[in-house]
């Protein structure tokens, strides 16, 4: 498959264990390739009707999955994640054609996904309660069971991975799920849906609807909708928690951030350059966990910031299906317009471009009309400014010296934001000392961007609650059913 080529005829809406065009709808939405501004697909976004036949079908998935052992589940889920592993290089093809990130980061995500559903399958089995011996041979114990009918609503920067972070825990547990992904990403969540259906899910367990905000009204609207997990941003998720209290849904929020990497002068200086760029570059910057705002002690300030410049300029811009390519095009037009005019304001606050910034035009005739841009490094910034205050959510690190370790800490936590922070030092008790003191739900140490799906991922403040990913994760797809057995007769006090 090439850039340029490719287009989606099939419908994207999946019920009942196949594809079907919606039974009603309000509007129609156009989706993206990056790389060239093509349209690849054009689809109706999902209207209450349609919502509620796809809720009566994971209804009736949920009647037959609820009842699986958790072993019988597991062994679906691996069954699936063998198929994802399998069809690697062509789901993230996919990935990489509707979301413009490289074939290189796209294969990775893939990769995260299929070991995320090995990793719920092997926790499917061992999920238990506990038995609690009470007075006189009485006893108690307690059943872990599903929540029932759960929704996944995405972003669009990792679409499939995030589909299979919400749905592994979720059908692990014993729930059925809706997805709906982020209009400007519609695609690869069908190949997930297709291989849950192929590994032996029964139809109708996972259901993909496709829509924007009005669609996702609906869902979390719906009486017979348990739960609603999100990733996205911080004003959709106000009004997601604000819909799903009306009918006292618990929610997994995954929002934005504006998190900190604190770089001691001590630190491996190769090291904690290469942790910047992975803090600020993956993904054309469209990454919520962004160490976006590099604190450098003051005495490695120039060379730490003359060599993150010089690895800056290297980074290959082009084609996201090209094996070398490290960096493709943003989202759509109007956020890289969005991205570029933090970088104006960032120049009118005082704010240095030390590189980048500024629109790319790759050679290739075919990519002209595609939403590239230099990834930019600014210096000279102060803490109040915007764009060291605000989510830019694209390629746009702001590095800022500092002096001392109570300063910097101070600063960093300085943000109503709390999802993850860095810090780069070789005094591992500094390191500790530092994370101890951190507002944030994902702290890395001298490294940073790096997802094992063992551990939780989630945010403190206003970037969320909940977990993701983690032995924890089972909690917030289940509930706890406490049994008391009585074993005597009944000593009323009536
Ligand atoms: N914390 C995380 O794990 C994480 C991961 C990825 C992205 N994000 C955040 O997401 C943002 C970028 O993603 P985005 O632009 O897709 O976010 P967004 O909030 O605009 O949209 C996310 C999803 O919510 C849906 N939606 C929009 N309005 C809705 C409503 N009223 N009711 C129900 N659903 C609604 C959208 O259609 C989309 O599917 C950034 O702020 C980023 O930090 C967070
Ligand atoms: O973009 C934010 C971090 C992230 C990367 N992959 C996933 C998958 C699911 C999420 O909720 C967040 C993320």
């Amino acid at each position: 498959m090439s850039t340029g080529s490719f287009t989606v005829s099939q419908a994207l809406n999946y019920r009942g264990g196949k594809r079907v065009q919606p039974a009603d709808g309000s509007g129609t939405e156009e989706a993206y390739e990056p790389a060239t501004g093509r349209v690849i697909a054009t689809f109706q976004c999902s209207g209450e009707k349609e919502v509620d036949l796809a809720v009566q079908s994971a209804k009736a998935a949920f009647k037959i999955w609820r009842k699986k052992s958790g072993m019988e589940r597991s062994r679906i889920l691996l069954e699936a994640a063998r198929i994802i592993r399998e069809r690697r290089d062509e789901i993230a093809t996919v990935e990489t054609i509707n979301n413009g990130k490289s074939i290189f980061e796209a294969q990775l995500d893939i990769d995260i996904s299929w070991q995320c559903l090995e990793y719920y399958a092997g926790l499917a089995g061992s999920m238990a309660g506990e038995h609690v011996q009470l007075p006189g041979g009485s006893f108690g114990y307690t059943i872990r069971e599903p929540l029932g009918v759960c929704v996944g609503i995405g972003a669009w920067n990792y679409p499939f991975q995030i589909a299979s972070w919400k749905s592994a825990p979720a059908l692990a547990c014993g729930n059925a799920m809706i997805f709906k992904p982020s209009p400007f990403t519609p695609v690869s969540v069908l190949l997930l849906a297709e291989i849950y259906t192929e590994a032996g899910a029964p139809p109708g367990l996972f259901n993909v609807v496709q829509g924007g905000a009005a669609t996702g009204q609906f869902l979390c609207q719906h009486r017979d909708v348990a739960k609603v997990s999100f990733t996205g941003s911080v004003p959709t998720g106000k009004k997601i928690m604000e819909l799903s209290s009306q009918g006292i849904k618990p929610v997994t929020l995954e929002l934005g951030g504006k998190s900190p990497l604190i770089i001691f002068s001590d630190c491996d200086m190769e090291n904690a350059v290469k942790g910047a760029m992975m803090a600020n570059f993956l993904t054309q910057g469209e990454v919520c966990c962004n160490g976006t705002r590099v604190f450098v002690q003051r005495e490695i300030l120039d060379k730490f910031t003359e060599e993150v410049v010089k690895q800056t300029q290297k980074i290959k811009i082009g084609d996201p299906l090209l094996e070398d390519t490290r960096m493709g095009p943003l989202i759509n037009r109007p956020h890289l317009q969005r991205v570029l005019g933090f970088i104006e304001q960032a120049k009118k606050q005082g704010a240095k471009v030390l590189c980048g910034g500024d629109l790319y035009v790759p050679g290739d005739p075919k990519l002209k009309d595609g939403y590239y841009m230099k990834p930019c490094v600014l210096g000279n910034c102060k803490d109040d400014m915007t764009c060291v205050k605000e989510e830019i959510f694209g390629p746009v690190m702001s590095v800022l010296p500092f002096d001392t370790e109570a300063e910097v800490l101070e600063r960093a936590n300085d943000t109503t934001f709390g999802l993850a922070a860095g810090v780069f030092t070789r005094d591992i008790q500094r390191a500790h000392r530092v994370v101890a003191e951190l507002q944030a739900g994902v702290c890395y140490v001298n490294n940073y961007n790096v997802s094992p799906v063992e551990l939780p991922f989630g945010g403190y403040k206003m970037s969320g609650f909940g977990r993701e990913n983690g032995r924890v994760t089972i909690e917030y797809y289940s509930q706890l059913k406490t049994v008391c057995v009585e074993m005597g007769d009944v000593e009323s006090v009536f």
